[in-house]
């Protein structure tokens, strides 16, 4: 049985491939995450298959846009089934209300999801950006404006989730990417397989079990997985340390 926390990040160009992992995966998952490549590349054949088989989809579109788009993409996204749909807390306060406003309209089966600061994201990069915050800060302040609109559910990296946690408090669902494998025998420290060769772009990570024992409800991971000699098994053993985390923290 798994512990509905793991958040497999289906970034395949493909749909078929992308229906064949993630089907193989679905014992221990808890959704499964459809992104950017799949959705612009295959349009709603990217979640049908999914809803068929009772796999509940997060819909990574990161919307970021005026609010009267947003409040018709979120229309579109609810009649494909989406569980969850992303759109960028910096959209601004009206964008994040209306989004929430519409959803709920549509029948509350979609829950809206601020993005805050990306994982890929790092203070000289905010720098770049001219915002005079540190990640933690300005996540903190983007995921407080949303919740003030209403949202109820914040993408963060596992570096800000115990200070979202302490600002927002229980009713936050917190999701964290920005995971990495644990090197074995060295707990807490990540094995970011890509960086040494500059190919993994994630900046603010965390193991599994660091980003649930600081408070997270749901860990997304894509490559870990994808690119395993064995997927099925990075994934039980990912839901294993979701487990032994979340045991820790009761
Ligand atoms: O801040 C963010 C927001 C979204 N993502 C998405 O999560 C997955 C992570 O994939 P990995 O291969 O495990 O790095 C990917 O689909 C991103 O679009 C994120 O990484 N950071």
């Amino acid at each position: 049985m798994s512990t509905g926390r793991l958040i497999f990040a289906a970034d395949f160009a493909d749909v078929d491939e992308a229906r064949r992992a993630s089907l193989a995966l679905q014992p221990h998952l808890g959704l499964v995450k459809i992104g950017l490549e799949l959705f612009v590349g295959a349009g709603p054949q990217a979640l049908s298959w999914a809803r068929e088989a009772g796999l509940p989809v997060f819909l990574d579109l990161k919307l970021h846009d005026i609010p009267a788009t947003v409040e018709r993409a979120v229309d579109r996204a609810v009649a494909l089934g989406a569980r969850m749909l992303t759109v960028h807390a910096g959209g601004g306060k009206e964008m994040l209300a209306r989004a929430v406003r519409r959803a709920e309209a549509a029948g509350d089966t979609c829950t809206i999801v601020a993005v805050t600061v990306l994982t890929s994201l790092d203070d000289a990069d905010l720098t770049q950006l001219g915002i005079d915050a540190k990640p933690d800060a300005h996540a903190r302040r983007l995921a407080r404006l949303a919740f003030d609109q209403g949202v109820r559910a914040f993408v963060c990296s596992p570096e800000e989730v115990a200070t979202l946690r302490v600002e927002l408090g229980p009713m936050a669902t917190l999701i964290t990417p920005g995971v990495r494998p644990e090197i074995p025998g060295l707990p807490g420290a990540t094995f970011n397989a890509g960086s040494a060769k500059g190919s993994d772009d994630q900046k603010r990570v965390a193991t599994a079990r660091d980003a649930i024992a600081r408070g997270a409800d749901y860990v997304v991971v894509g490559r870990p997985i994808r690119d395993a000699a064995d997927p099925v098994a990075a994934a039980a053993s990912l839901d294993q340390s979701v487990r032994e985390a979340l045991a820790g923290r009761a």
